[in-house]
């Protein structure tokens, strides 16, 4: 069978002996068994075209197809056509012509050369199916709008015809028959015949057909799916038609950040009603705020972690509570990045602290929605690369999942940072340097610790010095620039969240590799402070910032 049951090819009709064309050039394909609904503004040739359909308008150019076969415009060819074509027009006093309604459903079929009691049963059939009976008995100009469209579309349907045509069948309707129309046209399709509807209503539309033939000028502008046609702003003007409210309604809910405008299209209010009823189980259905739910909010704080308790009370306690006490409508959460320290309380203290995944599964669980992820890293480096990896893990549960920069991002953390250290050690002696102990790392980020080094010195604290345990600057170009200051004494610090493992070994034990022994070795007097960055309060603060301005960045 063929796929395409009706075929037109560059129509041209004219009412007007060729002045004007009705139909100027139309070519349209329609597949068998869909829902087509022909849109356009007044006059734009779609009651012209339907009337090409059933052979009551002959084309003066152009051919038309059904099921493969060209039109056949002889008599017998044209009753066979419109047994097969048939159209329900608008206004049904230019359809019905018979005085009974009996008459006037037999009609057609007798017309076909059926004999009068297969006509009989054919028309009982259908006018129980139409629920006609209790006006039967009238005489159909003594019928009601909605009556007669009953019995026009009876006309019709006793024909068995393979399509139905209806030409804005709702049109002077009450809502109750128009709800009996549009449940027989869907009965119609359930039963595999092809429809073709006329309408204005594009609510209707959008929610009812198939396809959407635009029209145009008496051309097809766009045939597609109703969402290609409803989202084409251009084509829709251009036929004066309205977008469909509940598309207008999506986009809108998509501009306003409350739904997301990767979700399907809705086609009707339902669906539509579902994403917002949903919005708050199917995270993935919101935009980046919330609407009818309170939003409930967290700030991840994030830390390498530390095995030292005492240092963890002074260092990361302090940060998180400084932050809690700043953002008290804030939920406030904690997860660490080092698994081997992490392994180590859980075996050693039985302390369980969660990974940034867990503290996400964590706080999923608790309702949050929108999290604050702020890192006590120091630098932009591969640690806070991955944490992010890890929390982005949970988007699709979250509403928002903002990232709080680490200590050191901007010029301005920069000069915060100096600024702190500075006042911790103001009364640090001139004869006196500061050696500051840095992590250091393979990232390209490590930069940041040379040129810190060089801001205290570009900001006059010549006796100021920052170098790295893995990474430049190193110990040895270290101790080639403090023997050029020619210190009486050095102090060392950690320049570290906490002043755990590196500060203790590395910088202050009695190993010879370290940097006490070391400065001792060259000769100079040394003192260690076992302070992490975590306990100077111009470092808290500053990472208090840093929530504040992801928290900026949340709500724009
Ligand atoms: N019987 C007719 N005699 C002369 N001109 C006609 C006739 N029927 C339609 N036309 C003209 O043909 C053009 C196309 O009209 P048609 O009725 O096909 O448009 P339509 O898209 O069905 O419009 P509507 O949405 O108003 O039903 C219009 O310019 C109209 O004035």
């Amino acid at each position: 069978m063929n796929d395409i049951i009706l075929k037109a090819e560059d129509l041209y009709f004219s009412y007007d002996d060729e002045n004007t064309h009705s139909l100027n050039g139309l070519s349209l394909s329609i597949r068998r068994g869909k829902k087509v609904a022909f849109m356009g503004a007044n006059g734009s040739g779609k009651s012209t075209f339907f009337l090409c359909c059933n052979g009551i308008n002959r084309p003066a150019k152009g051919k038309l197809y059904l099921d493969g076969e060209p039109f056949d415009y002889s008599r017998e060819g044209l009753l066979k056509l419109r047994s097969k074509v048939g159209i329900i027009f608008q206004d049904p006093d230019n359809q019905l012509f018979s005085a009974s309604v009996y008459q006037e459903i037999s009609f057609g079929i007798l017309n076909l050369g059926v004999s009068e009691e297969e006509a009989k049963k054919e028309v009982e059939n259908v006018i129980d199916y139409l629920e006609i009976t209790p006006f039967r008995h009238k005489p159909t100009h003594a019928l009601s709008g909605g009556q007669k469209k009953q019995v026009s579309i009876a006309d019709i349907l006793v024909m068995h015809p393979e399509i139905i045509i209806l030409d804005e069948p709702a049109a002077a309707l009450d809502p109750r028959h128009t709800t009996m129309v549009n449940k027989i046209v869907n009965q119609l399709t359930e039963n595999g015949i092809t429809v073709l509807m006329a309408t204005h209503d594009v609510n209707y539309a959008l929610e009812w057909a198939d396809e959407i033939a635009l029209f145009h000028e008496g051309k097809v502008l766009i045939h597609g799916s109703p969402l290609e046609v409803f989202t084409n702003h251009t084509a829709l003007a251009m036929t004066n038609l309205e977008q469909p409210a509940v598309l207008q309604l999506f986009e809108s809910l998509c501009k306003k950040g409350i739904l997301k405008p990767s979700l399907p299209l809705p086609r009707d209010l339902k669906t539509l009603e579902g994403y917002i009823e949903n919005i708050n189980e199917k995270t993935f259905y919101g935009g980046s705020r919330l609407m009818n739910r309170e939003t409930n909010k967290a700030i991840l704080v994030v830390s390498f972690g530390t095995s030292y308790e005492e240092t963890r009370k002074v260092t990361i306690d302090a940060i998180e509570a400084d932050i809690a006490q700043a953002f008290p409508d804030h939920k406030i959460y904690r997860a660490w990045t080092s698994k081997m320290i992490l392994a180590k309380l859980a075996k050693r203290d039985n302390l369980i602290i969660p990974n940034v995944k867990e503290a996400m599964e964590l706080m999923r669980k608790d309702g949050i929605t929108d999290v604050i992820v702020q890192p006590t890293h120091v630098i932009n480096g591969i640690e806070n690369d991955l944490m992010k990896e890890d929390a982005l893990s949970y988007q699709e549960d979250f509403h928002s999942i903002t990232f709080g920069t680490p200590l050191l991002t901007a010029e301005e953390d920069n000069l915060a940072v100096i600024q702190s250290i500075v006042d911790e050690f103001s009364a640090l002696p001139e004869d006196e340097v500061l050696v500051l102990m840095g992590h250091g790392t393979t990232h390209y980020s490590n930069a940041i610790y040379a040129a810190l080094d060089y801001q205290f010195k570009d900001h006059g604290y010549k006796n100021f010095f920052l170098g790295t345990v893995e990474a430049y600057p190193s110990m040895e170009s270290l101790l080639r620039m403090v023997k050029e200051y020619q210190p009486k004494k050095v102090v060392l610090a950690p320049f570290m969240i906490v002043a755990g493992d590196h500060a203790r070994n590395d910088m202050a034990s009695d190993d010879p590799d370290s940097w006490r022994c070391q400065f001792e070795k060259a000769g100079f007097a040394v003192s260690s402070v076992l302070k992490g960055l975590g306990e100077y309060p111009g470092i808290r603060r500053l990472f208090i910032r840093h929530v504040k301005d992801a928290i900026a960045l949340q709500t724009l």
